[in-house]
């Protein structure tokens, strides 16, 4: 990485840090004007840095879908039945946070745990560039240039963060909201975590927390898009099955 690179990056890696100390995450966004690539966030890296400044894949721009819906609506698991069915790649917010939390050496693994088990949401720094350098990498390697992007965006911080720094890059083709009750998503969640999913989030405790953040903070974003037309609404109840001839139903829109 130059030095140049290298010093804006450490330094928004600091802001990012203190302006959450400071619970104002969303500030720090506005001197942000292009992906640059977290000096920690590697995982998804290649060798030349230059390549992490744009968002640049084929001629055409990526299509991008984003799912949203409470804690335990189902995205991730009709996400895979449309990778399987639709030939999307499927990016979750959520497991690239859990991912970059494991990362030895990150310094954002702190932060990020403590956003999870509290329900919070991690500052939009760090999950737009994650998500931008997992679409650059899985361009590269698969050749795929549409992206389910699941659990994002979560608040206002990761609405503005994106609109900034992806959304001229995209074609934001819909966005897919699962209707669950809070009843059957906590009861999903509560299986899911006794059944060893290992998630720190699934337990009574984290799962109100994330409720309340689901409410106050991610729906006011699904009207946002709501009143652009571009929810696509489903209902979450039901047999998985079931809950994907819905999804099916929206997909034909694109086909037709
Ligand atoms: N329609 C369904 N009926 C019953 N169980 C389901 C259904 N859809 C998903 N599940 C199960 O509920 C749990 C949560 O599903 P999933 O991970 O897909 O939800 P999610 O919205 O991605 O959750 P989170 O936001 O917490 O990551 C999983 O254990 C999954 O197997
Ligand atoms: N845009 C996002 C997505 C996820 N997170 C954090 C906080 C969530 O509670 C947690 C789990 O996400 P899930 O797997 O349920 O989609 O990850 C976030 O901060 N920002």
């Amino acid at each position: 990485m130059s030095t140049a690179l290298a010093s804006i990056a450490s330094s928004l890696s600091r802001k990012v840090l203190s302006n959450y100390v400071g619970h104002r995450p969303q500030i720090y966004f506005r001197s942000f004007t292009s992906c640059i690539l977290l000096p920690s966030i590697n995982k998804f890296s290649v060798t030349k840095p230059n390549q992490f400044k744009n968002l640049k894949m084929s001629s055409e721009k990526p299509k991008v879908i984003f799912v949203l819906g409470a804690p335990g609506a189902g995205k991730g698991t009709q996400c895979s039945n449309i990778v399987k069915t639709y030939g999307y790649a499927h990016l979750s917010a959520g497991d690239l946070l859990r991912e970059e939390r494991q990362r030895s050496g990150s310094e954002f693994g702190e932060l990020i745990e403590d956003c999870i088990v509290n329900g919070k949401i991690v500052p939009v720094a760090v999950t737009c560039s994650l998500l931008e350098n997992a679409m650059t990498k899985c361009f590269a390697e698969t050749g795929t240039n549409k992206f389910l992007i699941d659990g994002f965006p979560r608040n206002r911080d990761n609405l503005d963060g994106w609109t900034l720094q992806m959304s001229e890059k995209v074609d934001l083709q819909f966005v897919i909201v699962f209707d669950c009750t809070e009843e059957v998503c906590v009861e999903r969640c509560l299986k899911r975590g006794a059944a060893g999913s290992g998630r720190t989030d699934d337990n009574l405790e984290s799962l109100k927390k994330r409720f309340n953040t689901f409410y106050n903070d991610s729906l006011p974003i699904i009207e946002f898009y709501d009143a652009k037309n571009l929810v696509r609404k489903i209902n979450g109840v039901g047999d998985a099955d079931v809950v994907f001839e819905s999804v099916q139903k929206v997909f034909k829109e694109i086909k037709d």
